[in-house]
Parts: structure tokens; sequence; C-alpha cells
């Protein structure tokens, strides 16, 4: 593939409006007797009707054929993609790190390739996520996907992704991310073959730009920087599987035709795609440094203010500037439970062990901070400015504790040793 030339609209949650044939968005109304092209105007409301107009999203499709024609549905085999906190599981009450996940053991697409490293909350009670890794080097062809349990913040580690939604298309490559709401359906084909990246699938509030408070009306993601695809249908013929998540369950049916046949649509619920290169970041030009919230991207707020569901947070290149300073993140235990990958580079607080395509977790209360090379290098160190360049890492944040899964604690990825990384923080206490 070279490089993307798709076109796309911009702007968080904005009313957007876009025709594949001009001509097919009706106007003035949303369900005129008779749509356009004898097209089928069809609703999808991602929030209650009666959402505050803010947090409301909804769009109108006018389609070939209503989303109603598929066949019956038939289980459909993902063990490996789990829903919620699984209560028969172990919680160990230590800090955790996995290596870079294998990509070799997914040999299937975007859907089959879904390996559930950890998850919290219950998808029936809308809270909680799960963060995921996929792993997988088939495109997915003749077949779409929708998941009904949560929206799915995809992050791409190692491949670019190209995505057919029900709303358009959208390319998307490490570095940047992509935000698939509840219910659309989609399709991930894989330019460059074998691919590996995080998702987080939320089944609470959906994410949305965080307050910004005194930093005022501009910073960290901007709304405008957030991009949606612009209407676009195939014509591919041939039979299509839907696969679909519900309720934890999977199921796959058959539709005779695609199901991405929507020729225009208008609305705010529309998949998105944002360039983390687009972050704005904030950071001390005193001294100390604020709480890592400064990062956040995007939160998914629970019902107790401040206190998110998930908050999804990036370590973005940026400069170090704070003078008489441990720049690193500090030895800390936190409520907040944190799931980190790495996209590229090295993370300040762990420059070894920590690597791309692997994973952390740190649950609520579990103690943890900079290994004992980051701790020597960042307490004696000059103090200049100093760039920390060429690194992407992120953090998925929730309220609730995460449980890994049997994936994670067998698989194979798990660093028996992580813990070592701490033993030799000697006691050097000189009165
Ligand atoms: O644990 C981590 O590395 C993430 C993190 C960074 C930081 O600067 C402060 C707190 C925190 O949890
Ligand atoms: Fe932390």
């Amino acid at each position: 593939m070279t490089e993307s030339t798709l076109r796309y609209q911009s702007g968080f949650g904005n009313e957007h409006a876009t025709e594949a044939v001009p001509g097919a968005l009706p106007h003035g109304r949303n369900s005129p007797q008779r749509a356009p092209f004898e097209l089928y105007a069809e609703l999808i409301s991602g929030t209650a009707f009666t959402a505050p107009r803010a947090e409301n999203r909804r769009t109108w499709m006018y389609r070939r054929q209503p989303s109603v024609v598929t066949g019956a549905y038939q289980p459909y085999d993902q063990k490996a993609w789990l829903t919620g906190a699984p209560r028969d599981a172990v919680m160990p009450p230590e800090p955790l790190r996995w290596a870079p996940f294998d990509i070799a053991a997914g040999a299937g697409d975007f859907i089959d390739g879904m390996h559930t490293v950890a998850a919290n909350g219950d998808a029936e009670a809308q809270s909680g996520i799960a963060a995921h890794v996929y792993l997988c080097r088939q495109s997915m062809q003749q077949r779409a996907f929708v998941n009904a349990d949560g929206e799915m913040l995809i992050v791409p580690q190692q491949g670019r992704l190209a995505l057919t939604t029900e709303m358009g298309r959208l390319d998307v490559k490490p570095g940047e991310i992509v935000l698939i709401p509840r219910g659309v359906l989609f399709k991930v084909a894989l330019p460059d073959g074998a691919s590996r990246g995080y998702v987080c699938e939320n089944y609470g509030a959906q994410f949305r730009l965080p307050e910004l408070g005194p930093i005022g009306s501009n910073g960290l993601a901007n709304p405008r920087d957030f991009l949606a695809p612009v209407a676009a249908f195939e014509d591919t013929p041939g039979e299509v599987e839907i696969v679909k998540k519900f309720g934890g369950r999977f199921w796959r049916s058959t539709m005779k035709h695609s199901p991405f046949n929507v020729v225009a649509w208008h609305g705010n619920l529309t998949p998105l795609k944002y360039d983390t290169a687009n972050f704005m970041t904030i950071g001390s030009i005193s001294f100390d440094h604020p709480d890592p919230s400064i990062f956040t991207v995007l939160t998914s707020p629970s019902d107790t203010p401040g206190t998110a569901n998930c908050d999804f947070v990036i370590f973005p290149p940026r400069w170090m500037v704070a003078e008489d300073t441990f720049r690193p993140p500090w030895y800390h235990r936190n409520l907040m439970s944190e799931f980190m990958g790495l996209v590229y580079g090295e993370y300040d607080a762990k420059p070894q062990g920590f690597r791309p395509g692997g994973a952390s977790l740190h649950n609520c209360m579990v103690p943890h901070g900079p290994d004992e090379e980051a701790f020597e290098k960042a307490s004696t160190t000059q103090l200049t400015p100093h760039k920390l360049d060429n690194t992407l890492a992120f953090m998925f944040e929730s309220r609730l504790r995460f449980i890994p899964t049997r994936f994670a604690m067998e698989g194979g990825a798990l660093d028996a040793a992580y813990a070592t990384c701490w033993a030799g923080l000697k006691d050097k206490f000189k009165p």
C-alpha cells in the first residue's frame, strides 16, 4: 500500500454530513417518506435518546439495504477474547510485566487474533474495560465484525491497519489510534502483513476529551485533530460473514451482500482516528513533575466525578527541563490501576525491561516506579534540558482492578523476574 490518500472530516463529536453519491442525503428531515435514490434510512444511537446534548451521539445512515437483512446467528468460536472480570481467576498482588507478545502466535485475522491480557468490570453493567493485544497476519476478507459490548480503542504497535467501516474508510499506522463506536460494523485489512497492537474495549461511558481546567481552551488532544471518514460503500459481490460480539459471546451470520453499503450519512457517532504526534504535551517548566493525568488523551468517566472508568494516557516525545528534580515517575502506588503498553522506543522509568509490543500491569495500591538503572541515572545525571525522543508509551488507567487472563499468566510472555528490577535499590541512608 502506498501512503494513504483517504479523505477525512475533522472534529471530535462534530456533526458531519457526507455523501458518496451527491444527492443521497435527504435535506430538512431525517426520515422522508422515500429517501433519495430508494435508499433505506437507518439510525444508530450510541447513547440513550435522552443523554445530555453534549454527550449525545447518533448517526443517520442512508443505505442500500438495512442492517436487519442478515441470516440467523450461530455460535462462533473465539476463546481468547474474554469479557469483564473473570470471577474465578487469581489476581496476583504484585507488579506484572510481559515481554512482547509473539505475533507468530496469531495465525488469523483481527477477530481471531484478539487475545485478552487483562479485564475488569462487567459489560452487562456497562462498566469496566478489557485490555487486549491483537496478533494477526491475515486481512479480514468477506468478513465484518461488530461489537455490541463496547467501543474499541485500537492502538497499532506494528503494521498499518486499513479499516473499512459503515461510515467509510480509515488508514491508521503505529503512532495513530482509532476509536470504533459500539455497534458500528468494521473490517480490518493488513497492508503490511503481520500486525500487532493493543485494544481497549470500553464497556462504560464513551471516551471523550478531558476537561482542561486551568489549562484553558487549547492543548492536550485538540478536537480538530480527530478525523472521521467520509461516506464510502462497497460493490464487491459475494456473501459476507458477520461476526458479532454480544454479551461476551461470539456469533456469526451471513449477509448476501456487503454490510458496507452506506451511501450517505450524517451525525456525530463515527469512527475517529487521531495521530498522537498532534498531542500538545504539557509538563513542568520549573521543578517536580505533575501527575500523569496531564497526558490524558481521552477519558471514559464513571459515576464518580474525577474517578475514571478509563483514562487513555500517552507518554509521547517531550522535553524534560525541570530543575533539581528526579525526572522519571516517582515511586508510587495509586488507587487507580494501570495497564501500560509501549508502541515504540524506551520508557524512561524502565529503559530495558519494558519493550515495544509488551505490557505491564500495576493494579490498585501495587507499589512500582523506576527500575534500579533508571533510578541511578536520574538521581546522578547533570540536569540539562533533555529531549525524550523516539518514545511512545501509553496507559489504560482504570478505577477497577484488572484481572489477568490465562493467556497472560501462562501464555509464555510473563516476565517472571520483573520484581528483580528493583532488588538492587539498597538502603543508602547516611544520617
Ligand atoms: O507508573 C508509571 O510509569 C506511570 C506514571 C507516570 C508518572 O509520571 C506518574 C505516575 C505514574 O503512574
Ligand atoms: Fe504508575
